[in-house]
């Protein structure tokens, strides 16, 4: 790829093609004070120089690191630049990805923002694609899904509006199912969902609350049964993330856990090691009790450390704390 020669002067043009210096490739491999060797060239055009060859082979505007990781599509960017960091890259494209949390603590928002990104363009972490989106308790939050699309941050606005469809409407690519039980996921799961997926192109899909079935459907001594609808639910899920690529977010509520000491309690995902073992990604929200913020943790991944980075929920959704 060679730099763009008529954004330089003539001379400056005339000194690189007698050192053969035209490719981008080669220049950016120099440093200023090499490519300053190759002729009568200042420090600030040297720097130009470098800069024209960065901007040949990067052409998306301010690409950060994670930017391009992001690019290779195996994950889908949460849109929040410090989430996508510590997820390395963002929610990813294999297995089942659990997010749980206390109630208020910004799942539900966090999913929303998801059934936008997951719209862009794969540039800039998107997969260009829609999302279906299955409540199992509380009714679809649509004013809030509207309230998001009104304000939602396209970051690299210009490359990003320029990629979507004019008129692109984020509402019309969300596709959402309210189902109450096991039985009624399980149809879905089985049945109407690998239908939609042969059809539409799809790039996501939430299930929010996957406690809200499994936690109410059945009795203390339906243990058994209820393990193994999980087992089901859970390979299906697997089977859907591989067979068509799609992100896969269950969301989970989560269980008090009385310390030893017995005065405090610490929350724990709910479902039981059962649906532990069956996700392939924990993360975990909390609320802090001082001042507005919250935390976004990695609890376990095969592919994460722990991390964890605060957060702030406002109009135009989850933004991090520097
Ligand atoms: N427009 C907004 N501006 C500021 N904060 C908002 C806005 N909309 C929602 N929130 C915050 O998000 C919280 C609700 O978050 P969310 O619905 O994601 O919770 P959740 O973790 O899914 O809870 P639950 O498990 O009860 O469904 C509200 O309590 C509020 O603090």
């Amino acid at each position: 790829m060679t730099i763009p020669l008529e954004k330089l002067d003539a001379v400056l043009q005339n000194t690189l093609i007698k050192a053969n210096l035209t490719s981008a490739h080669k220049i950016i491999q120099l440093s200023e004070s090499s490519i300053r060797q190759e002729g009568n060239i200042t420090k600030e055009d040297a720097k130009l120089i470098l800069e024209l060859a960065a901007e040949t082979l990067l052409p998306q505007e301010n690409l950060s690191a994670v930017r391009m990781r992001l690019k290779q599509n195996t994950t889908l960017s949460t849109g929040c630049d410090q989430i996508d960091l510590i997820l390395n890259g963002g929610i990813p494209l294999q297995g089942i990805t659990e997010l749980s949390g206390e109630s208020s603590c910004g799942k539900t928002q966090l999913c929303l923002q998801l059934c936008l990104t997951v719209q862009y363009p794969t540039s800039v972490g998107g997969l260009n694609k829609g999302a279906v989106f299955i409540s199992t308790e509380d009714s679809f939050p649509s004013k809030r899904l509207q309230q998001l699309i009104q304000n939602f941050p396209l970051e690299f606005s210009k490359s990003v509006v320029s990629q979507l469809e004019e008129n692109h409407n984020f509402g019309s690519k969300i596709f959402i199912e309210h189902i109450g039980d096991t039985d009624g996921l399980k149809r879905c799961l089985y049945g109407q969902l690998p239908r939609l997926l042969s059809t539409q192109d799809i790039g996501l899909l939430i299930i929010d609350s996957i406690a809200g079935v499994f936690r109410a459907d059945y009795d203390l001594k339906d243990g058994l049964r209820r393990a193994r609808d999980m087992r089901s639910v859970a390979s299906q899920l697997q089977k859907i993330a591989h067979d068509h690529s799609i992100v896969i977010l269950c969301v989970n509520q989560v269980t008090a856990s009385l310390k030893q000491s017995g005065l405090s309690s610490k929350p724990i995902p709910a479902l039981g090691l059962v649906w532990a073992n069956l996700v392939t990604t924990r993360i975990f929200m909390s609320r802090s009790t001082i001042g507005n913020f919250r935390t976004l943790e990695v609890l376990f991944a095969p592919h994460l450390p722990k991390k964890s980075c605060q957060f702030t929920i406002g109009n135009a959704g989850i933004s991090c704390l520097d």
